[in-house]
C-alpha cells in the first residue's frame, strides 16, 4: 500500500475547488508543486490527476491491463453514452468495439477513401469561397460529411442534411454532459436515483430527452444502411463491412460505435481546424511563411494533397504546435481494474484517473513560453515521446484514439488547402478597424474556440482558377 498521492489541501466536504475555466490549466498548476500524479477530491469522488508523458507511459502502456478502463461519469450514462466504444466497460464488447474500428478506418482503408476526402475538402472550400462568414458552420459541417460517408456509406446532399443536423446535436449534447464542471450528478452519482420532479434534479429531464435524441440518431443511422444491403444500394462502409464479417459483432457495439465514430470525429477535427484559423489570425508573420512554403513546394497550378505532407515541414510545424497550444482533447478519464502503487504512491481499485494531456503539452521545461503559437519549435528539433503532440494528444495504450491516421491526414490537408486558396485575414468593425478574437475556448471535453469571425480572401487569379477546375471535377 502506501500514502495517496500528494495533493492541494481540502475543504471538509467539498474537497478541491477546480476552475471552471480551463480546469487542465489549474490541474497543471498544482502539479508543478505536488507532482506528476496528485490527488484531488471533488466531493465524495477522489480523482488522480496524471500529468507528465513519463506516467501516462508507465500506467497506461505499461501497465496498462490495469488502466485500460473507461467508466462514463454519471450524465454520460444516463444520456446513453455508455457502450459503443468510448465508455463501453464489458471487455468484450470492447475488443469487438476496437476492432470494428481499426479496421473500419485503418492506413489501407483510407487510401480507398482517399477520393472522397479530397471532394470533400474541396466542396469544403467552395463554400468558404462562397460564403466566408459562414466558415463556422462549414468547419463543423465537413468533418461530419466526411464520417458519415466513410461510417454509413451515407454521401450528404445539402447543408440542412438531417443527418447532418442529428450528428451535431449530439456532439453539443455530449460536450455539455461531459463537462467536468457541469452537472453534479457527475460527482454525486446517488443524485441519480432522485427522480426528475424533485426540485434540483432537472438534470434527469435533460438526460432523458438526449438520450431519446442519441438513441433516436443511432437508430436511425443503422437502419438507413441496413435498408441499403437490404435493396442492394449499399455503398461499403465501415457499419456495412461489420455487417458482413466473420465477426459475430453485437448489434449495439456495430450501431453505437458508428455513431460515436461520427460524434467523436467530427468535435475533435473541427477544433483543431478552429484553433488553426485562430491562430492564423493571431500570427499573420506565419500564415505568410506558410503561404511561401506552399507556392515554393506544390507551386500554383494545382491544391496540395496529403501526400505533400512530407515537403511541407513549416505546415507539419503549424499542425504540431496547433495540437499543441489547444490540444482538442485536453484530458481523458480512466478507472483502474486493480490496487496499484505508483513511486510508493497506493491508487486504489476504481480510482478515477484523469490524464492530463494538457499539462504535458505546456510542460515549461520541454515548451519555453508554453502558453504562445510558436511552430519554429518545430523546425529542427529531435523529436521524442516527450514532447510529440502527435503522440502525446491522442492519448496513451490501448485506448489511444483510433481516428489518429485519419485525423492527422485530414487536419493536414484541410489546413494546407486553406492556405493555399486564401489569406486568413481579420473581419474590420464599423469603423474599419480591424477586430482581433480572444483566445477564449469552451470547458467541455472536447474544448474548442468560442465563436470568432474571420475573413477570407482569394490569394489570386491562379488559385481561384484552380479551385473552380478542382469543384468542376469532385462535381458536388
Ligand atoms: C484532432 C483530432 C482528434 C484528437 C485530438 C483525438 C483525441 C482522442 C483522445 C485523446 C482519445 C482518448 C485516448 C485515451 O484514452 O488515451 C480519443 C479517443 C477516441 N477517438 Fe479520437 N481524436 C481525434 C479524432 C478522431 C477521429 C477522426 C475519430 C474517428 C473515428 C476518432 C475516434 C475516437 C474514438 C472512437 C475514441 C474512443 C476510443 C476508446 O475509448 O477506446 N477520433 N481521441
Amino acid at each position: 500500500r502506501g500514502p495517496a498521492p500528494p495533493g492541494p489541501p481540502q475543504i471538509p466536504i467539498i474537497g478541491n475547488i477546480l476552475p471552471e475555466e480551463a480546469p487542465w490549466e489549474g490541474i497543471r498548476q498544482f502539479s508543478l508543486k505536488y507532482g506528476p500524479v496528485i490527488t484531488l477530491r471533488v466531493l465524495s469522488t477522489n480523482i488522480y490527476a496524471v500529468n507528465t508523458v513519463a506516467a501516462a507511459a508507465e500506467l497506461c502502456e505499461v501497465r496498462s491491463s490495469v488502466y485500460s478502463q473507461r467508466n462514463p461519469m454519471k450524465m454520460l450514462d444516463l444520456c446513453g453514452f455508455n457502450e459503443g466504444i468510448l465508455f463501453e466497460t464489458n471487455v468484450t464488447h470492447l475488443r469487438q468495439a476496437r476492432k470494428l474500428v481499426a479496421s473500419g478506418i485503418g492506413p489501407r482503408e483510407l487510401d480507398k477513401y482517399r477520393p472522397q476526402l479530397r471532394a470533400h475538402i474541396v466542396t469544403f472550400l467552395g463554400h468558404i469561397l462562397h460564403a466566408p462568414e459562414q466558415f463556422l458552420d462549414h468547419i463543423r459541417d465537413l468533418p461530419i460529411g466526411i464520417m458519415l460517408e466513410i461510417v454509413y456509406g451515407y454521401k450528404t446532399t445539402e447543408k440542412k442534411d438531417p443527418f447532418i443536423l442529428g450528428a451535431d446535436i449530439l456532439v453539443h449534447n455530449y460536450a455539455k454532459a461531459s463537462a467536468i464542471s457541469d452537472f453534479l450528478v457527475n460527482w454525486l452519482p446517488f443524485m441519480a436515483y432522485i427522480p426528475s420532479w424533485v426540485p434540483g434534479a432537472g438534470f434527469q429531464k435533460t438526460a432523458l430527452a438526449w438520450k431519446t435524441q442519441g438513441d433516436t440518431y443511432t437508430e436511425e443511422t443503422f437502419q438507413y444502411v441496413l435498408k441499403s444491403v437490404a435493396n442492394g444500394t449499399a455503398v461499403p462502409s465501415v457499419v456495412s463491412k461489420a455487417l458482413e464479417s466473420k465477426e459475430a459483432y453485437k448489434r449495439h457495439v456495430i450501431a453505437k460505435s458508428a455513431m460515436q465514430m461520427v460524434s467523436g470525429g467530427a468535435d475533435t477535427t473541427v477544433s483543431a481546424s478552429e484553433t488553426f484559423i485562430l491562430a492564423m489570425l493571431l500570427h499573420p508573420e506565419v500564415q505568410k511563411l506558410a503561404h511561401e512554403e506552399i507556392d515554393r513546394v506544390v507551386g500554383t497550378e494545382r491544391l496540395p494533397t496529403y501526400a505533400d505532407r512530407p515537403n511541407l515541414p513549416y505546415i507539419e510545424a503549424i499542425m504540431k504546435e496547433a495540437l499543441r497550444w489547444h490540444p482538442p482533447v485536453p484530458v481523458v478519464p480512466r478507472t483502474s481494474t486493480k490496487d496499484d502503487v505508483y513511486e510508493g504512491y497506493f491508487l486504489p481499485e476504481g480510482s478515477f484517473i484523469m490524464i492530463n494531456f494538457w499539462a504535458m503539452l505546456h510542460n515549461d521545461e520541454a515548451f519555453p513560453e508554453p502558453m504562445s503559437f510558436k511552430p519554429e519549435r518545430w523546425l529542427d528539433v529531435q523529436l521524442t515521446k516527450e514532447i510529440d503532440p502527435l503522440g502525446i494528444a491522442f492519448g496513451f495504450g490501448r485506448r489511444e484514439c483510433p481516428g489518429k491516421i485519419m485525423a492527422i491526414e485530414l487536419v493536414f490537408t484541410v489546413f494546407v488547402n486553406i492556405l493555399a486558396v486564401f489569406d486568413i485575414v481579420k473581419v474590420r468593425d464599423a469603423n474599419g478597424e480591424e477586430i482581433t478574437p480572444p483566445e477564449n475556448y469552451t470547458n467541455g471535453s472536447i474544448t474548442a474556440p468560442l465563436p470568432f469571425k474571420a475573413d477570407f480572401k482569394v490569394r489570386s487569379t491562379q488559385a481561384l482558377q484552380v479551385l473552380q477546375q478542382d469543384l468542376e471535377e469532385v462535381g458536388r
